[in-house]
Order: C-alpha cells, then sequence, then structure tokens
C-alpha cells in the first residue's frame, strides 16, 4: 500500500532514472518486495548457535546467506529477505552480489592479486601503480595525490597519526639526524624518543577501536572500557538542532562556542598537538552534523597552529552524494589527511607533499601494506560509480527521501531531528528514547527492512548507491506501518 510520501518519493526517482540503466537491469533478480515468514527462523537459530560454539556471535543480528543476497536484498539462511538499508554497516556500496564486481572478481588480476599477494613495502607488485592510479587516485580529494594503503579503518587511522608525528618531529628536528638519546629513550617507551605527543578528537567521535584510534573515540563507554588509553585532549564536537536551516542562529552560536573552546585548547593544553581528526559526519556517535563554517574555522585553526588535519571518511566517503564529504565544504585549503575505508573496501589515506612519507624507511610499513586485491576492487567501484553517475544519483534519490521522511515526521512527531539533506542517502531521524529506536529497528526488521542505529536513539540510513524510488518506496511504507504500530 502506498503512502503519499512514498508516492512521492517514487515519482520524483522515476521521473530522475527513466531512460538510464537501473538497480533492475544491473540486478535482474533483486526481489521487489521483501519476504519474511518466520524471524528469526529455526535455521538461523540453530546455525548462529552453531557457529557460536567457536566464535562470538553476541551481536549478530541474524545468520546471512550472502549467496541469496542481491541488490538492495540481503537474505538470511531461512529465505527471508530483507530490503537492506544498512549495508554492512555503511560498508557494502554497490548492492550485493554485484555482477560486474563479481567479474572482476574471476579476471586473472584479482586471481593473481589474491594469490600472489605481496608484502607490498618490499616486492610492490607489477600493477600496483596501475591500480592505484587509475582507481583509488583517480577519485582522491580535490588537492591530494599521493595515497597510503592499510588494513581497516582503525588502521588507516592509525597510520595517520602515525604519519602526523613523524612529520611534526622531523619539522622540528629539521636536517639534524636523531640523537643518541632518542636512539636509547625510544627503546624503553621513553622522551625524547618516544616524545609526549597527542592527537586531539572531537566529543562524540569514532575512529576505531585499535590502541591508538581507540584513544581518540569518544562516541560510547562501552569501546573504550578497561582499555589503557593515551591521555590525550578532546574537544567538544557542536551539537546543533535539525532541520539545520530553522535553527541557523542557535547552530551558529553553538559552532562558535565550540570553537572557541578548540581555540583555548590550542592555546593552552600542555602537550604538543600533531593533529586533529575529525569525521564530516559523526557516525557511530549519532549522526551529528556540523555546518561547512565550523569546519572552515577548524581548517583554519589547524593551519595557524601548526596541527594536521585528518579527516575520517571512513564512513562519509562515497556516501554524501559526493566522493568525499569534505567536499562540501569549500576549503581553501586541503586537509592534510584524509583516511578511508568501508565503502572503498581499501583502506587508507590520501595525502599531499611529504607528510606520509619518511625518509629512513620501515617507519610506517607492515608485511601487507595495504592489499592488492581490494585496491583492485576499489578501482571496479569507483569505475562503476563514474560509469552510472551513481554519486549523483544517490543525491537525487537522498533529497526526495529527506523530503518524504520529512513528511513522515509531521505524521508522527516522535520522528525527530531528521538530518542529512543534501547528503544524499546519509540520513537519520531520532525517536524519543533508545529503547523505542532498538523496538523500531527489530519490527522494521520483522516487516522487511533492515536499517541500523547511531549514537543513543538514532535510526540511520544507509543504503547502498543502487538503492532507488522503488526502494526508498518500499522503506518508506514499512516505517509508516511500524510507527503506526507504535505510537498510534
Ligand atoms: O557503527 C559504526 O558506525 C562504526 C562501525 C565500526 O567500525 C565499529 O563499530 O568498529
Ligand atoms: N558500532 C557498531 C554498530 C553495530 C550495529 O549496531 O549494528
Amino acid at each position: 500500500m502506498l503512502t503519499a510520501s512514498s508516492r512521492r518519493a517514487t515519482r520524483c526517482l522515476g521521473q530522475t532514472l527513466r531512460g538510464v540503466t537501473t538497480a533492475a537491469t544491473i540486478f535482474p533478480n533483486e526481489p521487489s518486495v521483501p519476504t519474511v515468514n518466520t524471524f528469526p527462523g529455526p535455521k538461523s537459530k540453530q546455525e548462529l548457535a552453531s557457529l557460536a560454539r567457536v566464535y562470538d556471535t553476541t551481536t549478530a543480528y541474524f545468520l546471512t546467506d550472502y549467496y541469496q543476497s542481491v541488490g538492495n536484498y540481503i537474505a538470511d539462511v531461512d529465505g527471508n529477505k530483507f530490503l537492506d538499508v544498512y549495508s554492512q554497516i555503511a560498508s557494502i556500496p554497490l548492492g550485493y552480489s554485484n555482477p560486474k564486481l563479481a567479474e572482476l572478481a574471476r579476471s586473472p588480476q584479482m586471481v593473481n592479486a589474491i594469490v600472489n599477494r605481496p608484502a607490498l613495502g618490499v616486492f610492490p607488485s607489477t600493477d600496483y601503480y596501475e591500480i592505484l592510479s587509475q582507481g583509488l587516485l583517480s577519485a582522491a580529494p580535490p588537492g591530494m595525490d599521493q595515497i597510503w594503503t592499510t588494513l581497516s579503518g582503525s588502521d588507516a587511522n592509525e597510520c595517520a597519526f602515525k604519519a602526523a608525528f613523524m612529520h611534526q618531529a622531523a619539522r622540528k628536528r629539521g636536517d639534524a639526524s636523531f640523537t643518541a638519546e632518542e636512539l636509547s629513550s625510544v627503546m624503553l617507551n621513553q622522551t625524547p624518543g618516544a616524545p609526549v605527543s597527542t592527537i586531539l578528537s572531537f566529543s562524540k567521535g569514532f575512529h576505531g577501536r585499535l590502541f591508538g584510534s581507540l584513544s581518540t573515540t569518544r562516541s560510547k563507554e562501552i569501546h573504550k572500557l578497561d582499555i589503557p588509553a593515551f591521555d590525550w585532549p578532546v574537544a567538544p564536537f557542536p551539537q546543533l538542532r535539525y532541520p539545520l536551516e530553522e535553527f541557523i542562529s542557535e547552530n551558529r552560536a553553538e559552532e562558535q562556542r565550540c570553537i572557541l573552546e578548540l581555540t583555548q585548547i590550542f592555546e593552552t593544553y600542555p602537550k604538543d598537538i600533531a593533529a586533529v581528526i575529525v569525521e564530516p559526519i559523526q557516525a557511530e556517535g549519532g549522526d551529528n552534523h556540523a555546518s561547512a563554517w565550523f569546519f572552515q574555522q577548524v581548517r583554519t585553526l589547524t593551519k595557524k597552529y601548526n596541527v594536521l588535519m585528518i579527516v575520517d571518511e571512513v564512513q562519509t566517503g562515497l556516501g554524501t552524494g559526493k566522493f568525499w564529504a569534505h567536499e562540501h565544504w569549500n576549503l581553501d585549503m586541503p586537509p592534510d589527511m584524509v583516511t578511508f575505508s568501508k565503502k572503498v573496501q581499501a583502506a587508507g589515506f590520501f595525502y599531499s607533499g611529504k607528510i606520509g612519507r619518511t625518509k629512513e624507511g620501515y617507519r610506517q610499513f607492515n608485511t601487507w601494506c595495504g592489499d592488492p586485491s581490494k585496491a583492485l576492487l576499489a578501482k571496479g567501484i569507483i569505475e562503476q560509480i563514474k560509469d552510472y553517475d551513481l554519486l549523483a544519483r544517490a543525491a537525487v534519490t537522498g533529497r526526495n527521501l529527506y523530503d518524504s521522511l520529512a513528511e513522515i515526521s509531521v505524521r508522527f512527531p516522535q520522528v525527530s531531528n531528521l538530518r542529512g539533506k543534501n547528503r544524499a542517502t546519509f540520513l537519520a531521524f531520532d525517536l524519543p528514547s533508545g529503547k523505542e529506536r532498538d523496538a523500531f529497528l527489530v519490527k522494521c526488521r520483522h516487516a522487511g527492512v533492515n536499517a541500523g542505529g547511531s549514537g543513543a536513539r538514532a535510526v540511520r540510513l544507509r543504503p547502498g548507491l543502487w538503492f532507488e524510488g522503488k526502494h526508498a518506496e518500499v522503506m518508506l511504507a514499512v516505517f509508516e506501518g511500524v510507527l503506526k504500530d507504535m505510537y498510534k
């Protein structure tokens, strides 16, 4: 049954996509509606219990059958098919079983990259330059033409931190060599070889879970408890009111407050600050936005205080209607490093100049130094995005979806703080409490839509780039049904 808002989204999106390749062409076997019989089904329960004997399944939503998952639909082992607007925590860019990526996976180049996995730092492959230059670097953020590849988002951030520390130390050291004291003290984890230097992050930020990155993660206590942490500075991230355009002056005042506090930290913090790390939209921490003005100020301040600016695009990359969300800010000076992972499938960071390099070697290093098979996959993803203009199309889909959700929020005032306007389908809204949000997500799954949560009470939408009007229609109808069930 189509609601007024879902009809509207379908109409607009149908017009946009007429005459171009659609998800139906790419995924001829994609279901047109979800099917949910028994959920969780008997097989899912049984097979999860088997898996649980050897692997921690505490957080599993259901046992997934990836062989049966197609396009925007994820299947479970009991044959249930859900419209997936969460995409493996925002990390499947082009739908399940994407035939073009599957073809790439069968190519001799991919087979070679997988079975002959190189230790790239010492034995780089003949095609790594071509894979990087025609792939990831063809979508590099403005002003950046250098890349370092890593293994995960956390690893990307940590390697960017290391690059920042080494760059700052080299800047201060000038042409001098390491001193004998540096060489001996570093083996004892003491100064001056292991200097007291820090990475500043923002409240509610999420930058990963490894030892260094976790110290910059500030989203939820549970991620950090019991793990030793660096004593590093934290600055307030603006807590804005939504919709942004209705609270312009309040929001500007809040951002000014945060910028003032950041300035104070730069002025008075007793330890060296090598870099600031910031997400363009705080994702895990609750889909928290800030304006281009705020980020422009951060860039100006970091330049002024000789602090590097790392933009963590692990979740926003490919997700906001541009390759990189910070492209929405119109910065005068690009950030120093931009980290990526998730939808890109490969991980690493972009930079310009020499920030990511050291003259000695073996300092930014590990056995793999990335993974050519993932970099090749990233190339295939970027090509498909360009071939079908998927970022611009996601921007249109997102605008219509935002309007439809805004209409829903009028009928259901429990749906509040809708956010992500003009950020494609990187959308979220709040429900009154975390308990209600969790109940909403469970009910949606029973009704055939797999969505996610972020922060304390947000429902987050992260569909892939082949998500279109007809998918939005299904999602909106399910959301309306569940909201009616919960609130009317
Ligand atoms: O939920 C998220 O946004 C982040 C997912 C992730 O990387 C994590 O939880 O470690
Ligand atoms: N940050 C982990 C989120 C995982 C989930 O709730 O699906």
